[in-house]
């Protein structure tokens, strides 16, 4: 595959042009003692694309997410970012590299505001540690005050500004969804890795998710790799869709491509392996 040639139009629900692999995963195996996650997978993901991994429960869909960012190390297989070949990735050296996520069960610390939660989304890019602050009281004030302006910028693109100085515990679980993709969005991430972002909404909820992961892939450029059960939404925005069954890929490409693959279709209609 040419790296440098920016890809067709997608022919699913989308006319988002694409650009070259981004990120590719060749060939990766997990396991955990006996249990295997994911067998011999390989998908890759182009610059600007949305694209998603959807399978039944316990496909190794959130498993996939955990090695792309260094949540876990599998025992076989390569991650290749950006033309940089690695046998695993740590979970500091993606945040470094431009990978940010957002979990299945939200992790955000519940008792401070929507504002402090998306500002230790900016934590990686703060020059000035405790000692700095103490020392260059006027320097460390000025960089915590750009932090604080990226962080405003972000609650208005997510129109939650009514709620920056409510604690997140008292939220909704749906906005307390979107504070989540906001903190994500902080570390102004090349490639968002997004599970489950409308697990448990309701339906307008998720017509919001929706609107804003279409925004910011469109307005920001960045690359979205997604875990979703609502097809709906899968068929919907993604550029190209891998199938996980029994961490096994079944499938792979655009949402007509998958829908019309019969290997998928029994394995959503529970057909015996
Ligand atoms: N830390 C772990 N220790 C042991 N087994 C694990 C671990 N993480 C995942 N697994 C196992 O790996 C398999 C894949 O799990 P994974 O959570 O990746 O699936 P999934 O497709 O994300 O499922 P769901 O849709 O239910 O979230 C399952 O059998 C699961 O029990």
């Amino acid at each position: 595959m040419n790296m440098n040639e920016p890809n067709e139009p997608a022919t699913g629900g989308s006319t988002r042009q694409t650009g070259p692999v981004i990120l590719d995963l060749k060939n990766i195996s997990l396991s955990f003692g006996g249990v295997k996650a994911l067998t011999d997978i390989s998908f890759d993901v182009r610059q600007h694309e949305i694209r998603a991994i959807i399978g039944p429960n316990g496909a190794g869909k959130s498993s996939m997410l955990n090695v792309i960012n260094g949540v876990y190390r599998p025992q076989q297989g390569e991650i290749v970012l950006r033309g940089e070949h690695r046998k695993n990735m740590d979970c500091h050296g993606a945040a470094k590299a431009g990978i940010a996520r957002t979990f299945q069960n939200i992790a955000l610390f519940k008792g401070m505001t929507v504002l402090d939660n998306i500002m230790t989304g900016r934590n990686l890019k703060m020059k000035s540690n405790f000692l700095m602050q103490a020392l260059y009281w006027g320097p460390a004030r000025r960089e915590e005050l750009a932090h604080r302006e990226k962080a405003e910028e972000i609650i208005d693109f997510l129109e939650i500004q009514a709620i920056r100085k409510t604690p997140v515990g008292r939220l909704p679980y749906g906005l307390q969804k979107r504070v989540e993709l906001g903190r994500a969005l902080a570390a102004e991430p090349d490639i968002l890795l997004l599970d489950e972002p409308m697990a448990g909404m309701n339906v307008e909820e998720k017509q919001d998710m929706c609107r804003f992961i279409l925004d910011v892939n469109d307005q920001f450029g960045t690359t979205i790799v997604l875990i979703e059960h609502d097809m709906g939404v899968v068929m919907d925005i993604s550029d190209r869709v891998v199938v996980l069954d029994y961490g096994k890929k079944i499938g792979d490409g655009t949402p007509d491509e998958v829908r019309s693959n019969q290997n998928v279709i029994n394995a959503y209609l529970g057909v015996a392996h």
